[in-house]
């Protein structure tokens, strides 16, 4: 049996026509509504004939829904669902894909008092935006992590978590003061240091003639496929789950001064022996297939 038999999706950048995508191929008989502000969007989805009804407004997009999924950057999960509380069917779910959850479920709590909110933040994208860039199999074999407030209705819960089991993700639940502290470092830091390489490399460009980017080899490469991420989205991440990022950059701060005084004081031991740690880190992750699906992905996309 389907979980929800009308979804509504508001933002159709890469997650949103993902999830529409997705549906599609794993439960056609889902009526599928979309909503984007920008007219644009609306048209590619419409070109793209990836969902039932594209709608001009928000309120029009949840009117029927049984299932609203707010896929817009974390800082306007608020407004977003404030714009549409009038028009929300009292039993319709309203869940989020955002990047952080704990400002998120604030914000919709506040926006839709009385509302069945259940946060969910699949753990799969890429560097890309927009309809364009979203792919059917985007979750795949990859976590859903489901963040209820205590006492959420359990049967909106299993509801939400047979849908993303259906679209083929590994649903978990997590407390979303935990997961915020848990993406701070598995996400969030590595884009930070991904911007951080990026823009320092590209700064040197006037003293190295430009030969930083010319001369980028694997590691450089690496690090440029996730600083090409969305401004919007990941400028919106950092304000929302600042005090995560910052205790896990507090930790980072510590750990690369430890490795500069290693290398100043040639303790060549100490390297080596943390070398070892992070390539055994790698070794467990292939091993449990977690790493399967990107480079899937890699191969299909690039
Ligand atoms: N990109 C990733 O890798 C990834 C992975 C998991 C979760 N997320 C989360 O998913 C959400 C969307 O990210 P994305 O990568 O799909 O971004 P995206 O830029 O591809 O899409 C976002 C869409 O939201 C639309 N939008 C912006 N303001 C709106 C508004 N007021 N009303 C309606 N639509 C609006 C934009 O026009 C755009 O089409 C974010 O909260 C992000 O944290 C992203
Ligand atoms: O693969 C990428 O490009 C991603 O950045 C995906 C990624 C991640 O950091 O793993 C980015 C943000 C999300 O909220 C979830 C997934």
């Amino acid at each position: 049996m389907l979980p929800f038999a009308r979804v509504t999706v508001i933002g159709l950048g890469l997650i949103g026509s993902s999830i529409l995508r997705a549906v599609r191929v794993h439960m056609p008989t889902v009526r599928l509504t979309g909503h984007d502000v920008d007219p644009d969007v609306r048209q590619t989805v419409r070109a793209l004939d990836l969902c039932d009804d594209v709608t001009d407004t928000a309120g029009a997009a949840v009117i029927d829904a049984d299932l609203v999924i707010l896929c817009v950057p974390v800082g306007i999960m608020g407004d977003v669902a404030a714009g549409f509380a009038a028009d929300l069917p009292a039993d319709a779910i309203v869940s989020d894909v955002g990047s952080c959850k704990a400002s998120v479920q604030a914000a919709l709590r506040a926006a839709l008092p009385g509302a069945i909110v259940i946060p969910a933040h699949p753990v799969a994208g890429t560097e890309r935006s927009g309809p364009e860039a979203g792919f059917s199999s985007l979750f795949h074999k990859r976590y859903c992590i489901i963040t209820p407030e205590e006492g959420a209705d359990e049967t909106a819960i299993a509801r939400l978590e047979s849908f993303w089991e259906k679209l083929g993700a590994d649903v978990e639940r997590m407390d979303a003061a935990h997961h915020d502290l848990v993406l701070a470092v598995t996400s969030h830091l590595p884009h930070l240091i991904a911007y951080t390489i990026v823009g320092t490399a590209s700064d040197l460009e006037t003293v190295t003639q430009s030969e930083v980017i010319k001369y980028s080899a694997g590691g450089f490469r690496d690090f440029t496929r996730i600083a090409a991420s969305d401004p919007t989205m990941w400028r919106d991440v950092f304000l929302a789950n600042k005090d995560a990022v910052l205790e896990m950059l507090q930790r980072f701060s510590e750990d690369l001064s430890a490795l500069q005084r290693a290398i100043r004081w040639d303790k060549g031991d100490e390297l080596f022996e943390l070398f070892s740690r992070t390539r055994a880190v790698r070794r467990s992750i292939i091993e449990q297939g977690q790493d399967d699906a990107r480079e899937d992905f890699g191969r299909t996309h690039e």
